[in-house]
């Protein structure tokens, strides 16, 4: 069966899963990740044991839950799915645990917001596949231990830096996927197109990239409001004519920022002279939540030299000024000129 008949298409709800990626082989760029879970996978299979634990952390929409799924498509095992907030009481994740198969998935998303005891219950799992469960309370209360079927944990995290030292050294394995290269994407959305059967020309696949925050949950996001554009107001070819046009009715600006990631430079720049100033104050400017902030625009931001982090606060860089429309001030208050972060191989136009 070929790549495209292996999907059905459904309805644009499902485009996502779509397009998702099935096995290691259709999982585009992150060839070092990719090549290192490969080997780890094989390893494993090959001794038939299931593999080390797996930490996959990196921003919103790399392909954090596409390769946990992967992973167990790879392995041929089930998948248990289940996340940090979701595990309110260890009781509930120890149900889970000892209710796993011989060599299951269990993927955690948002593995840095687990509740401390269940954390712990976790820890022992993942080492000794034992559990001990407390029954009772107070001077009475007794631990039976159960035991575990070896399993494979997959975590996943936005926030590495937020998981606690023991946590972290229980994963024999850490991925961490960082923003694609424009021309990955591009590769991403002939790909999408085609399953989704959207004829696609190069050059539109060109400037949807450009303009997917080096993101490919955005890219396919772009792609099917491109496509409804191309469909109702042009012959329904994606070019770069009707990826432009439709663009600016979804207010994509040339570098990919939304709404919220311009609200953000724009209050840094026109409320607090470029800053520097504190993560929750700017929060409070946009009318967000700091963690939004935080881990949705920022990471992104960054990346593209347009805000600075610093032990002060947030900064605008003078390319945030200049993508503003706006003239940097000099001399005293002059803004940082942001790191030169893109290598040549990796140049988001
Ligand atoms: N390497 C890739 N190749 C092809 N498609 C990809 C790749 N990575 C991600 N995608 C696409 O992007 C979408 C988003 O990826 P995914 O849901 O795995 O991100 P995530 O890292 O789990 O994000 P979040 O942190 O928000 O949960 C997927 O549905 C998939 O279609
Ligand atoms: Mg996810």
């Amino acid at each position: 069966m070929n790549e495209i008949s292996a999907y059905v298409a459904e309805g644009e709800q499902d485009a996502e899963a779509t397009v998702r990626p099935k096995r290691l082989s259709e999982f585009i760029a992150q060839h070092r990740v990719r090549d290192q879970l490969d080997l780890l996978l094989k390893g494993a299979m090959g001794r038939g044991t299931p593999p080390d634990h797996i930490l996959l952390s990196g921003p919103p929409g790399l392909g954090k839950t596409t390769l946990a799924n992967i992973v167990a498509a790879e392995l041929g095992s089930g998948i248990r799915v289940t996340s940090g907030p979701a595990i309110e009481r260890s009781g509930d994740l120890a149900a889970i645990l000892t209710s796993l198969a011989m060599g299951d998935v269990l993927f955690i998303d948002e593995i840095h917001r687990i509740a401390k005891p269940a954390e712990e219950l976790l820890y022992s799992a993942m080492e000794d596949f034992r559990v001990d469960v407390v029954v009772g309370k107070g001077p009475g209360a007794t631990a039976i231990p159960l035991d575990v079927e070896p399993f494979t944990l997959v975590g996943a995290t936005t926030r590495s830096g937020l998981l606690t030292g023991p946590m972290r050294d229980r994963f024999g394995f850490v991925a961490h996927l960082d923003f694609y290269a424009a021309s990955d994407l591009e590769q991403l959305l002939h790909r999408s197109a085609r399953i989704l059967g959207v004829p696609i020309t190069d050059e539109g696949a060109v400037e949807i990239s450009g303009r997917s925050r080096g993101t490919p949950r955005i890219a396919n996001r772009l792609l099917r409001r491109v496509r409804d554009y191309a469909e109702v107001r042009a012959d329904g070819m994606v070019t770069l004519e009707t990826a432009r046009e439709a663009l600016k009715v979804y207010d994509v600006d040339a570098l990919g920022l939304d709404r919220l990631d311009r609200a953000v430079l724009r209050a840094l720049v026109d409320s607090f002279k470029g800053g520097p100033v504190g993560l929750s104050t700017l929060a409070v400017a946009v009318g967000e939540q700091p963690d939004t902030v935080e881990e949705v625009c920022e990471p992104f931001l960054v990346r593209a030299g347009l805000l600075a982090r610093t032990p002060r606060g947030r900064v605008a860089t003078e390319a945030a000024w200049h993508h503003l429309g706006r003239t940097p001030p000099t001399g005293q208050n002059a803004p940082a000129g942001g790191p030169d972060l893109f290598s040549a191989e990796q140049r988001f136009p």
